[in-house]
């Protein structure tokens, strides 16, 4: 396994930063992108530099070639017994949910294959478009194993427990505008559109308020856990936390005075 990162050497995953917004391209096409620990270790070291960076507010993952990620690697899980596999699904979910719990906004930007850990990895993002080449799935049973990157709770969480179970025991593979029906896409576009599309909505994004993006989605990512009683408090507290911001004054003074808000992130 990779014991060292270093931004000019990623082998598996590419990035580039334009004004504040990072995109990561999963670039390992000679095997569909699949998740090794290498890869893994790679994403994990981008996630850490983008939440430390504070020049970067915004975060799209996409893939090269014909698949988004194809899931984990098979070649390097077929001789994994039980302690590999719990380890490996330890891992991985630990990146995801440092890729869900990271304070800024993330578009997965769906370009063909979404399998398995990659199915779960487009899960761990607040908001995944597709393009009409994406395909999504959660075809772990084939294999012998079950979804264990996440899969088997947020797709419960997103589309609901009698499609995921539907989707996770057949292990169907749905093409993108089904996707879009279920709810587990919020648009789908033409390949050559995606990055475009996902910019445009990270940039109306970037438009709004920092702070009160960035509270909303602590309340959502956290609230959706709690019971409701729980989950209300905790988002009077973040809202009060929003009321006392510099960019509160200044959103609402825009709008009296009919401009643009000119936020801060204070
Ligand atoms: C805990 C477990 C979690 C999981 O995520 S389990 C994995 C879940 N995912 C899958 O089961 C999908 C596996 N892949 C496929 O079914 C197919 O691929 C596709 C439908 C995505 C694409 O099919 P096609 O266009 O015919 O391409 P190709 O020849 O199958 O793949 C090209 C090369 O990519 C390698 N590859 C594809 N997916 C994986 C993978 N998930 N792990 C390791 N390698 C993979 C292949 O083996 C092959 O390689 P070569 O050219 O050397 O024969």
């Amino acid at each position: 396994m990779k014991e060292k990162f270093n931004l000019d050497s990623l082998e598996n995953i590419k990035i580039n930063k334009d004004g504040s917004i990072l995109t990561i391209t999963m670039d390992r096409p000679k095997a569909m992108n699949a998740l090794n620990n290498d890869t893994l270790t790679e994403l994990k070291e981008i996630f850490d530099y983008a939440k430390a960076d504070d020049s970067i507010l915004g975060i799209i993952i996409t893939g090269n070639g014909k698949a988004f990620v194809a899931g984990a690697d098979i070649s390097q899980m077929k001789d994994y017994g039980s302690e590999d596999g719990r380890k490996y699904a330890n891992f991985a979910q630990s990146v995801f949910n440092d890729i869900e719990s990271i304070e800024k906004p993330v578009i997965a930007a769906i370009n063909g294959y979404a399998l398995g850990g990659g199915c779960e990895l487009s899960m761990s993002c607040d908001i995944r478009i597709a393009s009409t080449k994406a395909v999504f799935g959660q075809p772990e049973v084939n294999l012998g194993v079950i979804p264990c990157f996440g899969g088997t709770q947020r797709l419960s969480r997103l589309i609901g427990v009698a499609r995921a179970k539907e989707l996770i025991y057949t292990a169907r593979l749905i093409k993108a505008e089904e996707a879009l029906n279920y709810g587990l896409v919020t648009s789908v576009v033409e390949e050559d559109l995606l990055l475009e599309e996902a910019n445009k909505i990270m940039n109306t994004i970037l438009e709004k308020a920092p702070i009160a993006i960035k509270y909303s989605k602590v309340a959502i990512n956290t609230g959706i856990n709690l019971d409701l009683k729980n989950a209300l408090e905790l988002e009077k507290d973040l809202a009060a936390l929003s009321f006392g911001t510099e960019d509160k004054t200044e959103g609402m003074n825009a709008f009296l005075e009919k401009r643009s808000a000119n936020f801060k992130n204070k």
